[in-house]
Parts: structure tokens; C-alpha cells; sequence
């Protein structure tokens, strides 16, 4: 068991949308180096719960702590100053700029030419080809070359690329893996692995329990906007969490009575 104080601690959190009951008494505590798979069906309430994490929405009770310290304002921009980055499919990127302005977006880095500020552009092309490449950008590529030209999984490079050059704590990846081939699928996955042994806390959404089940330390089960299920994937197997979806409470509830 992981005794540190957890990066993220969320506490009893409650999420109404009008009279739709959304998140319902959620606790959960997340680690720095460790990649926590989150699942559960359509609708389990897991996009509502990080969007909380992102300050994109306000709990109607509960508490959440980053880093030890009682969050009290939801906003995304104390989100993205706390170092917490989500990575999705399909936003991000502006797909009419280059590899190198996405890498920097709305982070540019500034010169001065006889007093006035002006973006470096020369900075700009070099790090974002430094770092990109790491994380298997091809070299035929140019990082001046338009966003729109890269595969999925080189995509969601320029965003883990990105997530690691801000030094940001928290890498939040909603189903980063649809609609990507096979190889491209197992090359995010292994990105994902290195955030998390470079100390970054890496929360997975996916509907896919096997594949997740392979890279996470811990899987989280949501339903109807509950926590179901939070196990460690040494302790149970994938079937065995498959169950628990299927099934949904019911299977928790009976293992708790016996
Ligand atoms: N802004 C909103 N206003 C009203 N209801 C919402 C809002 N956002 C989400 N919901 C509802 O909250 C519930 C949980 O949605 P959420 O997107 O968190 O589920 P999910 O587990 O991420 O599902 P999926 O895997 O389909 O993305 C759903 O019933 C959804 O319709």
C-alpha cells in the first residue's frame, strides 16, 4: 500500500447537473508515479470526475487536495498552473499550425528585438524537435510542418511531448487510444508507462479493461456516478474487474456482505 500523502485526494465529492445526480459520495486517492486506469460503462460518471480534477466543473459537496492543500477554486487555469495536463483524441491541437507552435501553445517563448517582444521561433523549432522526437516523431517530419500531417499516434506525441517539457504532475488521458492502429496503440501505451516512471501521476480512461489492465498499477470502476471498485491489478485479475463492469455493484456488494 502506498503510504505518501496522495497527490490528488478526493473526498465524498457530490456533482449535481440540475436535479441529475452525477458523482454520488466519490473518494478516491491518486499517486504520484503511478498510472490508475479509470473505467466503467457509458455514462459511469468517469469524464464528469476528471473534468472536476481539470476545474472544469464545481462539486456540489466533498473536497478535493492537490498536493496536501484543500483545492477551493475550480478553474481550469489553476488546473493547468497545478500541472495537471489531459490528454484527448480529438482536441489539443489546432490542426492549421505547425508541429512546433502546438507544442508551445499559449506558452510561447518570447524575445526581445530593440525592446519589442517577438515569439522565438528559432527556440521554438528546437526544442519542440528535441523533445518530440524522443517520443517517436519521424524524422522525414518537420516540426514546421502543419499538425494535420501527423498519424494519431504522433499526435498524441506532440501532446505527451508537450505534458513533459511544462514539468506538468498530471497526465490525464481520456481514451487516448481510439481509433489508432495497433502500433500506434501500443506506442502511446508505452509513453504512458514512461510518464509514469519519470514520477507523473497518469490517470487512463478507457472502456478497454484489458488493455489497461496490462499497464495500470490500480483500476478505478465508476457506475450511475459511483466508485464500484478501486484495486490493484496485482490483486485482480483483468476477468475478474471485467465481472465487477458486467455485473456493475451488485458483485461488490455481495463480496462485502460475505
Ligand atoms: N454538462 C452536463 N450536463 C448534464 N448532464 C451531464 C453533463 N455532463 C455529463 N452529464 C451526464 O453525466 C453522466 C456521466 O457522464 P460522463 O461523461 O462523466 O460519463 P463517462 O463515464 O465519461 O461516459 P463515456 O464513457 O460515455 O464518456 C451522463 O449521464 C451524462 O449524460
Amino acid at each position: 500500500m502506498n503510504k505518501q500523502t496522495p497527490l490528488i485526494q478526493i473526498k465524498n465529492l457530490d456533482l449535481h447537473f440540475g436535479a441529475f445526480h452525477a458523482l454520488k459520495n466519490v473518494s478516491v486517492d491518486f499517486h504520484a508515479g503511478e498510472l490508475v486506469g479509470l473505467v466503467g460503462d457509458n455514462g459511469a460518471g468517469k469524464t464528469t470526475l476528471i473534468r472536476v480534477l481539470c476545474g472544469i466543473h464545481t462539486p456540489s459537496a466533498g473536497e478535493v487536495y492537490f498536493d496536501g492543500t484543500r483545492v477551493k477554486t475550480f478553474h481550469p487555469k489553476l488546473a493547468i498552473d497545478q500541472g495537471i495536463e489531459t490528454i484527448q483524441q480529438s482536441v489539443g491541437l489546432c490542426d492549421n499550425l505547425s508541429i512546433a507552435r502546438n507544442f508551445y501553445l499559449g506558452r510561447e517563448p518570447v524575445k526581445r528585438f530593440c525592446g519589442l517582444p517577438l515569439l522565438d521561433f528559432a527556440k521554438m523549432r528546437e526544442m519542440s524537435g528535441r523533445v518530440i522526437r524522443q517520443f517517436g516523431l519521424r524524422e522525414n517530419v518537420s516540426v514546421d510542418d502543419e499538425v494535420e500531417r501527423l498519424s494519431g499516434g504522433e499526435r498524441q506525441s506532440v501532446k505527451i511531448g508537450r505534458a513533459v517539457e511544462f514539468k506538468n504532475r498530471v497526465v490525464i488521458m481520456d481514451e487516448p487510444t481510439n481509433h489508432l492502429s495497433v502500433r500506434e496503440r501500443e506506442h502511446v501505451n508505452e509513453l504512458a508507462l514512461q510518464l509514469r516512471d519519470q514520477g507523473l501521476l497518469v490517470i487512463y480512461i478507457t472502456h478497454d479493461i484489458f488493455q489497461v489492465h496490462r499497464l495500470a498499477d490500480r483500476i478505478v470502476i465508476m457506475e450511475n456516478g459511483e466508485k464500484i471498485e478501486d484495486a490493484s491489478t496485482e490483486t485482480m485479475s483483468a476477468e475478474a474487474l471485467e465481472e465487477v463492469i458486467r455485473q456493475g455493484g451488485r458483485i461488490v456488494e455481495k463480496r462485502d456482505a460475505v
